[in-house]
């Protein structure tokens, strides 16, 4: 394979507002300033990546501002100019800089998916993706009543859906879970929590085993794996892990207590597409099933979550929903769509859609262009 040099890199700091608001435990997203990151290699080809930050530090301690920052001021300086022999390398020459997860995977997506194009390859190849087609899942944020998150998730499964995700939180959730089991007793149902609940709900949560979920994602606190423990012997439902397993070490430890039967990837949060196969494999060594979440991606981010899921143990639908479902436009062509809960992997090079540069300009902020050292200069 072809070893990349990166020449340039241009941030694209764009605003991203959502069709609809999605409301969480934590909180309601109606924008958010995204950070597109375009590596370019001496050849002239360009690689896409994208920071899956919000504007607040609700869902980890990132935000688009703090991405920027780490972006210009370390990661930029790692990479520009330097001889990458297999985007792999790139995570363990990030590890002077402690976390800041979101950050550095969307300068490495964007190198992986360079690396894939200079090489002539299709992501998901170069991965050792196996799949032509994946599954889709929905993940619904909370509605104001269980009448309005009936209504959605009869949209959603008319739409051909594979998997429904439905937002909870205290004073949201059996009543909630109830009148949707009541309509739709036999769908694959799941609950994310974000971490709404303590082992203070036990009780409440050992009712969670009433609707029989496949999953409950996320109960406790976001950097727990201990109590998780603790509650999944005392629940039948499989509890499923996001925001407590930010790398391939807290997968490891987290397997090991029990914390949890399924693992959510999400590349930007552990890191990158490097931590996220590791993350996958190992998971796979322990007979732990994964499955891709959403960070409510441009189709940038969208791209390379469809590759990621095309590995084998990607057995669970993600949420991977088409562009439609977010974005009045979305800054990708094709735009992603969906035929009855199935996204046919697109068979181009790299993330296999094209960047439509127009569609960027039309939301851009503004951009910031680094061709060598010295351009890395000035204060933020
Ligand atoms: O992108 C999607 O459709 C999934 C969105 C989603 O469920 C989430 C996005 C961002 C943070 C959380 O609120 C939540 C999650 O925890 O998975
Ligand atoms: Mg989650």
């Amino acid at each position: 394979m072809e070893s990349v040099h990166i020449s340039q890199v241009i941030l694209h700091i764009i605003d991203a507002s959502l069709k609809t608001p999605f409301t969480t435990s934590f909180g309601t997203m109606e924008s958010k300033e995204v950070c597109i990151v375009e590596v370019i290699d001496q050849s002239g080809i360009s690689g896409w990546g994208e920071t899956v930050t919000s504007n607040d530090p609700d869902y980890n301690e990132e935000t688009t501002f703090t991405a920027v920052h780490t972006l210009k001021k370390f990661l930029i300086p790692a990479v520009l100019n330097r001889d990458i022999t297999h985007p792999n390398e790139v995570f363990n020459q990030f590890k002077f800089i402690k976390r800041n997860h979101m950050a550095k995977a969307a300068i490495e997506t964007a190198i992986w998916d360079v690396f894939a194009k200079k090489n002539e390859k299709p992501l998901y190849e170069i991965m050792g993706g196996v799949k032509q087609q994946i599954e889709v899942g929905k993940s619904i944020g909370i509605q104001k009543t269980p009448d309005h998150l009936v209504d959605r998730v009869e949209q959603f499964v008319n739409e051909g859906f594979k998997k429904i995700k439905v937002k909870i939180a205290p004073g949201f959730d059996s009543e909630y879970l109830n009148a949707v089991r009541k309509k739709f007793p036999d769908i694959p149902l799941m609950a994310d929590a974000n971490s709404a609940y303590s082992l203070k709900d036990m009780e409440d949560l050992k009712k969670l085993d009433d609707y029989r979920l496949i999953m409950i994602e996320q109960p406790l606190a976001h950097d727990d794996i201990i109590d998780h423990a603790h509650l999944q012997k005392n629940i039948e439902t499989p509890i499923c892990l996001d925001e407590s397993v930010y790398s391939f070490e807290t997968a490891k430890k987290a397997i090991e207590l029990g914390s949890g039967r399924i693992i959510n990837i999400k590349i930007g949060r552990v890191g990158g597409l490097g931590e996220a196969i590791k993350i996958h494999d190992l998971c796979q060594e322990h007979n732990i099933p994964v499955w891709c979440g959403g960070m409510l991606e441009t189709g940038i981010g969208r791209a390379h979550n469809i590759q990621i899921t095309t590995l084998p143990n990607f057995t669970i639908p993600g949420d991977t929903a088409p562009s439609q479902h977010y974005w009045e436009e979305d800054i990708i062509s094709p735009e992603v769509v969906m035929d009855q809960g199935i996204i046919h992997i697109p068979q181009g090079t790299g993330i296999g859609y094209e960047v439509d540069r127009k569609k960027i300009n039309k939301k851009l902020i503004t951009s910031i262009n680094f061709v060598e050292e010295k351009s890395l200069a000035g204060s933020f």
